[in-house]
């Protein structure tokens, strides 16, 4: 029994080892791979030359930063391309919002699809479904309501879309805005999901976003379209998934997409982190156990304890140690995504970062309190393999109370 009991510590003491050099591994493979792939400008291709591309832009409600964002879609440098916005509700205020713009741009190819198509779960997958039925280009890009298009976004995404690849997905940063909360917000894009992108996907794994990607909607066609991944709120996990099975790659862009939210906050951003927790672990149960690993905090504690049991290390000098070094690797880090061009200084960073280390232990928790979460006007509960069941439905004129 005592046998037993020491075999399973150490057991448990040499898998913290083994995660702590791996988590490592890709700290530092991903900081490599983004100062040497990351941050490439290219050119749009010439106008004879350019692919067609539908953007979708399925929209709920409006923020402050709403017009600036779509309006950088009516006005970004590419040669070919037709902007349908999707709207779910007529009484959505986001309409508002849509319609002068398409008065300001005459001579951009661009509709308002309003109303949605019921197919599934996803309010999103809802949303663009008349939009993409009517898209009339290959290249079917989603860019989400919160996206601010720069003029680089585009042309990487059509460059990285090779005959072989089904799907392109660039990672998603966040713009500098004003206040704490964006600071927080921005050092979690550009470090601890960076880390975990970037080099995740390097390996090999699965880790794309839907916020803003390029899709070939041919092959999206062979199996039923989008309409698919109705049944998924992680439409965009499974539209990857999809496309393997497809035979086709998934492949990562080398440029961002840059996120520009009107609201934000710490508790916003910690109830986005718990929602997306939840979808990863119904989809990936291994994530229960690898969600906190991955971050400083936990990760540090488990192996400051195996270290000591294997190695007899001194846990509390184990775990200052590795502080210090995982600081060091997060802002060479965000430095590398930001291109050397940080908007904070290293003591704003510092605070911001410690700040978004010790959230990491309640969005855990929250991710585990309880089966629902809410998504807009939406309240949803996940089923083994990551289905969603909608549990609630509030009324769409609650959007004119954000306003
Ligand atoms: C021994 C080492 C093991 C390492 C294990 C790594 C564990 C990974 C832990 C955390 C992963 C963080 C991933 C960051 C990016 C994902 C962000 C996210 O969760 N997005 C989800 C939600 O997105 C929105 O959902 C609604 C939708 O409508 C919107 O359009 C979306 O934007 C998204 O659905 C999930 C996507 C896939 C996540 C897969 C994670 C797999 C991680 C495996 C990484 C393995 C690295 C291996 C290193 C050795
Ligand atoms: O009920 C909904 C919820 C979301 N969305 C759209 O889905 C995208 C992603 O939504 P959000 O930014 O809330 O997702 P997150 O990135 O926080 O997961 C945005 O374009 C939303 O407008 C939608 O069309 N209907």
């Amino acid at each position: 029994m005592v046998s037993n009991i020491v075999l399973a510590l150490t057991a448990l003491a040499g898998f913290s080892s083994i995660t702590y050099a791996a988590i490592i591994f890709l700290h530092i493979l991903s900081i490599i791979y983004c100062r040497i792939h990351c941050n490439k400008k290219r050119e749009p291709p010439p106008p004879d030359k350019a692919p067609g591309i539908s953007i979708l832009k399925p929209l709920v409600g409006i923020d402050p930063n709403l017009a600036d964002n779509l309006e950088s879609h009516f006005t970004v440098d590419y040669p070919k391309y037709e902007l349908l916005f999707c709207i779910n509700d007529e009484c959505d205020p986001a309409i508002s919002i849509v319609k002068p713009l398409m008065s300001k741009y005459p001579k951009v190819d661009c509709q308002l699809f309003i109303g949605g198509h019921p197919v599934g779960i996803n309010p999103k997958i809802n949303n663009m479904m008349p939009a993409y039925l009517a898209s009339k280009y290959d290249f079917v890009m989603i860019s989400d309501a919160g996206i601010r298009i720069s003029n680089e976004s585009i042309p990487d995404l059509v460059f990285h879309m090779k005959d072989n690849v089904g799907m392109v997905h660039q990672m998603p940063i966040t713009v500098h805005r004003k206040g704490f909360a964006a600071l927080v917000e921005m050092v979690y894009f550009g470090c601890a999901q960076a880390r975990v992108y970037i080099g995740g996907n390097l390996l090999g794994f699965l880790v794309p976003t839907g916020m803003c990607c390029l899709l070939r909607k041919s092959v999206l066609e062979d199996g039923g379209g989008i309409a698919q991944f109705g049944k998924y709120i992680a439409e965009d996990y499974f539209i990857a998934k999809y496309m393997l099975s497809r035979g086709f790659k998934v492949a990562i862009g080398s440029y961002w997409s840059l996120q520009n939210h009107g609201f934000y906050s710490i508790s916003s951003h910690q109830a986005r982190m718990a929602r997306w927790s939840k979808l990863r672990q119904a989809m990936l149960p291994t994530l229960y156990v690898f969600d906190p690993l991955i971050e400083c905090i936990a990760l540090g504690i488990f192996t400051a304890w195996g270290s000591y049991y294997l190695y007899h290390v001194h846990p509390v000098v184990f775990f200052l140690c590795h502080l210090l070094v995982w600081f060091l690797l997060d802002y060479i880090q965000i430095l590398g995504v930001y291109n050397d061009k940080l908007p904070f200084g290293k003591f704003e960073f510092a605070m911001a970062w410690m700040t978004r280390e010790i959230l990491t232990i309640f969005t855990y928790l929250q991710s585990l309190w309880s089966p629902d979460f809410k998504w807009k006007t939406g309240t949803y509960k996940l089923k083994w393999g990551g289905e969603a069941i909608k549990v609630k439905q509030k009324d769409y004129t609650v959007l004119n109370h954000l306003v």
